[in-house]
């Protein structure tokens, strides 16, 4: 096992500048994911570290080792695909089998060899019984552990993941995201992942990488990335964020007041950034941080515009001089669409970013 390296990597096709300029390493024995909407350049990332596509500019390190113009196979990684891509005229014994059977002369495999391995890592993927069932015979999900297995019998450096749960249905994603995360911990092997569901993303990784239009925005455990989002890409994209266009009214050290219509409200300066009396900020803040019972720091008066039931909260949507904002209020307290409300929020849970360079359509 390696750990994972690249330097100012970037990939053109054409106009499109699919990776751009991507540093990032990836821990040795770390499951890492790499999250973004679609077009964001995940999958040309993944591809570059498994050699499928060797990028313009930049280098890729397993170790100490440049891999940049390494062939694939001869890397030592092993990829799983969303289709699966198992051989449907193959057993399950038989696809798994495959890979180390054309290597049994480079690898001095026997046949015992072969067998034991192949019982091991159905063993892990819990599809112990299986061995003669085809593809066609099994369900999605099973159809992924073999995938699974193929890919974990040849005992890669490195484990490539491309969107492998995003044919499965809700309830199989869950489980199988477990099983992923159970047997990465239980080999501790190097995995990087890509998807572009957030909740698979943050759930399964150790850290998260999350990237838009070719660029890495933000490397850092899940929680760090949901709570301290870097930039307003990132502050929109993960979770549910909502949002008040401001002017900043004074700065005290990492705080700031900014004046929203008729409001002032209080928040942090978010990190990294500077600013001054007068300039164009946003505010975002999260929909579950807000309270209409509990008085906190700020408080945000507007009227009710929607407000719908949605299991654990009633989702409101609040016009506060012309803007929107939603935010989840207990389901036990009743608003109707017309009446004024008072929303209350901790200064520590809004976060201002200067609006520069910002494009609305970008994140909404
Ligand atoms: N072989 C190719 N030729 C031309 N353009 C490509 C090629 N592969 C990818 N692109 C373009 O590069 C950009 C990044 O594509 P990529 O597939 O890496 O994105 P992605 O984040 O994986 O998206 P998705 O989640 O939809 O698969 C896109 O604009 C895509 O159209």
């Amino acid at each position: 096992m390696v750990g994972i390296r690249l330097v100012e990597v970037s990939k053109v096709y054409g106009r499109v500048r699919a990776v751009d300029h991507v540093t990032l390493e990836v821990r040795d024995g770390e499951l890492f994911t790499i999250l973004g909407p679609s077009g964001c350049g995940k999958t040309t990332l993944l591809r570059i570290v498994a050699g499928f596509e060797v990028p313009e500019e930049g280098r890729v390190y397993f170790g100490e080792e440049d891999v940049t113009f390494v062939k694939p196979y001869a890397r030592g990684t092993a990829m799983v695909f969303q289709n699966y891509a198992l051989w449907p005229h193959m057993t399950v014994f038989e696809n798994v089998a495959y890979g180390l059977k054309v290597r049994r002369k480079q690898l001095k495999l026997t046949d015992e060899d072969i067998e034991r391995k192949v019982r091991e890592a159905l063993r892990l993927v819990r599809l112990e019984g299986m061995e003669d069932r085809y593809p066609l015979q099994l369900s999605g999900g099973q159809q992924q552990r073999v995938a699974l297995a193929r890919a974990l019998v040849v005992e890669p450096r490195v484990l490539l993941l491309d969107e492998p749960l995003s044919n499965l249905d809700a309830k199989l994603r869950l489980q199988m995201r477990e099983e992923i995360r159970r047997i990465q911990t239980e080999l501790k092997i190097t995995a990087l992942y890509v998807t572009h569901d957030q909740e698979e993303a943050m759930s399964l990784a150790d850290r998260i990488a999350v990237m838009n239009r070719g660029r890495v925005h933000q490397v850092g455990p899940p929680k760090e990335v949901y709570s301290r989002p870097r930039d307003l890409f990132v502050a929109t994209f993960i979770g549910r964020s909502t949002l008040l266009r401001g002017r900043v009214l004074e700065v005290t050290g990492s705080k700031a007041k900014i004046r929203v219509d008729g409001t002032v409200i209080e928040g942090n300066v978010a990190h990294g950034y500077s600013m001054r009396e007068g300039d164009s900020v946003v505010a975002i803040m999260r929909p579950e941080d807000f309270s209409v019972t509990e008085p906190l720091d700020n408080v945000i008066e507007g009227t009710v515009e929607l407000a719908m039931f949605i299991g654990m909260f009633n989702q409101l949507r609040i016009d506060v001089g012309g803007q929107k904002i939603v935010a989840y209020t207990d389901p036990g307290i009743e608003l109707q669409p017309g009446s004024r409300v008072k929303l209350y929020i901790r200064a520590s849970d809004v976060n201002i970013y200067p609006s520069t360079g910002w494009e609305e359509e970008e994140f909404t």
